[in-house]
């Protein structure tokens, strides 16, 4: 991770809004990497405060199932810094000379304290497999102990089974969320600490700075050109862009074949999120479409890796930044209603941030209707086996603000049947938070 990192997952939109630049306010401390302002291998102001960035972890497995932890402190003081186990009985473990390197070994849910000659506590800590550790005050380590594990009814496995079969490791999120105490991970319940951007362990930056999204798109033709048979651009501003042949037949086969038909549910939207994160989802009259998500074996199909590679190069944004692709099938009379890809109150609150750009698939012809239609603009784009259509959510002057320009609409499908997909594309990556049961996308 990097450890100059902003403390809210809005720094950067309140960047691009100026914010660093009005010294009125403090925004500079709290988003150090989007204001530019990081030092090499320094701390924020308010990192510094917290006495939170003054350990630097290496973090590696042990055989047995154990870690190897070797830190380097720089933590405010005088004198030798105790380091001790925070369990059933303090077991004091070490101590080390400021600014010395401490190595040991360790378990994936200790949590140390460090105190400065006199006893007094410096940092408390906890260490977390693939996550960095935090801070942690006293009042939040007492709520630990009331953590209880949240099974649901219609599971055929315990918690335990779960632990038992690596999920805690494979799945930490819905893990997290549903078997905390099992997991050990009573201490990311909570969404702002489980989902802070800074905490995970992925990419701080986001893929477009201002301005950026209008140079992809000059050359996208270009980039294109030998994945597509003819490229067109159906609108400039906003850009609305049409790829042919982006898909071959083979692959929309094998890509179709993977999803039984029991995966293909009714299309739901998401409900409000509960104080872990979770949605309710939900069936609404906006959509009668049913859909599908590629998931697990789907997303190692050589059509998936090939498809979403080749997507990847035209928008020049990483995979990692993907929704898994969502599969959609519109019988006679199902539709779409009028509505925008992108939530602009949450989205930028997410750790993955706002949707950037639509890449929507059409795996099939219809006979009559089911055209994708752009209400504001008046495009209307019609349903063709093997097309690619490309829009964006946002502006290229400030990829935190939602286009309205690009609301759209399924009509419904008057004859035939309509099937196709989407692959969704987020500002800051997606995989990480989504491992992590941030992305408000557990009950979907
Ligand atoms: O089916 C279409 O043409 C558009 C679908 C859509 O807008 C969506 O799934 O968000
Ligand atoms: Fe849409």
């Amino acid at each position: 991770y990097e450890r100059c990192g902003d403390t809210d997952n809005n720094c950067y939109k309140w960047a691009l809004e100026g914010g660093c630049e009005n010294s009125s306010d403090s925004i500079e401390i709290y988003c150090p990497l989007s204001c530019g302002s990081c030092e090499p291998h320094s701390c924020s102001a308010q990192e510094a405060n917290e006495d939170f960035c003054t350990m630097d972890l290496e973090l590696r497995d042990e055989e047995n199932g154990g870690m190897h932890c070797t830190f380097w402190h720089n933590l405010p003081g005088r004198g030798p810094i105790n380091v001790s186990f925070l369990s059933e009985v303090e077991t004091h473990v070490g101590v080390i000379k400021l600014q010395g390197a401490f190595s040991m070994h360790t378990y994936e849910d200790h949590v140390f304290r460090f105190r400065d000659a006199g006893g007094e506590i410096l940092a408390t800590l906890r260490m977390v497999k693939s996550r960095i550790v935090l801070n942690l005050d006293d009042d939040f380590i007492a709520s630990l102990t009331n953590c209880v594990d949240r099974p649901q009814e219609h599971w055929d496995k315990t918690c335990d089974i779960w632990a038992k079969e690596e999920q805690c490791v494979r799945n930490p999120g819905f893990m997290t969320v549903f078997c905390a105490k099992t997991c050990h991970t009573c201490h990311l319940r909570e969404e702002d600490l489980r989902c802070a951007r800074r905490y995970l362990p992925m990419s701080q930056k986001p893929v477009l700075q201002r301005g950026d999204m209008d140079q992809m798109f000059q050359d996208i033709k270009d980039r294109a050109q030998k994945y597509s048979s003819n490229v067109q651009i159906l609108s400039r501003s906003p850009w609305i862009v049409a790829f042919e042949g982006i898909i071959l037949e083979e692959e929309i086969a094998e890509l179709l074949a993977a999803q039984g038909q029991e995966n293909f549910r009714r299309s739901k939207d998401q409900g409000d999120p509960d104080s872990f994160g979770l949605m309710k989802a939900i069936v609404s009259s906006n959509r009668t479409s049913q859909s599908a998500w590629c998931q697990d074996t789907c997303k190692e199909l050589p059509s998936y890796i090939a498809v979403t590679d080749r997507i990847a190069k035209i928008i020049q944004v990483p995979t990692d930044h993907f929704e898994s692709m969502q599969f959609l099938k519109y019988n006679v009379g199902d539709y779409y209603v009028k509505h925008h890809d992108m939530n602009e109150e949450k989205d930028n609150d997410r750790a993955c941030g706002p949707r950037i750009y639509t890449f929507f698939l059409y795996l099939s012809d219809v006979e009559e209707g089911g055209e994708t239609y752009f209400n504001q603009l008046n495009i209307s784009v019609k349903p063709r086996k093997g097309l690619g259509l490309l829009w964006p959510s946002v502006l290229s002057e400030n990829p935190t603000v939602r286009d309205d320009r690009t609301m759209h609409e399924a009509k419904a499908v008057l004859r035939g049947l309509k099937v196709a997909a989407n692959v969704w594309v987020h500002l800051f990556s997606y995989e990480i938070p989504n491992l992590w049961a941030c992305t408000g996308g557990l009950y979907r």
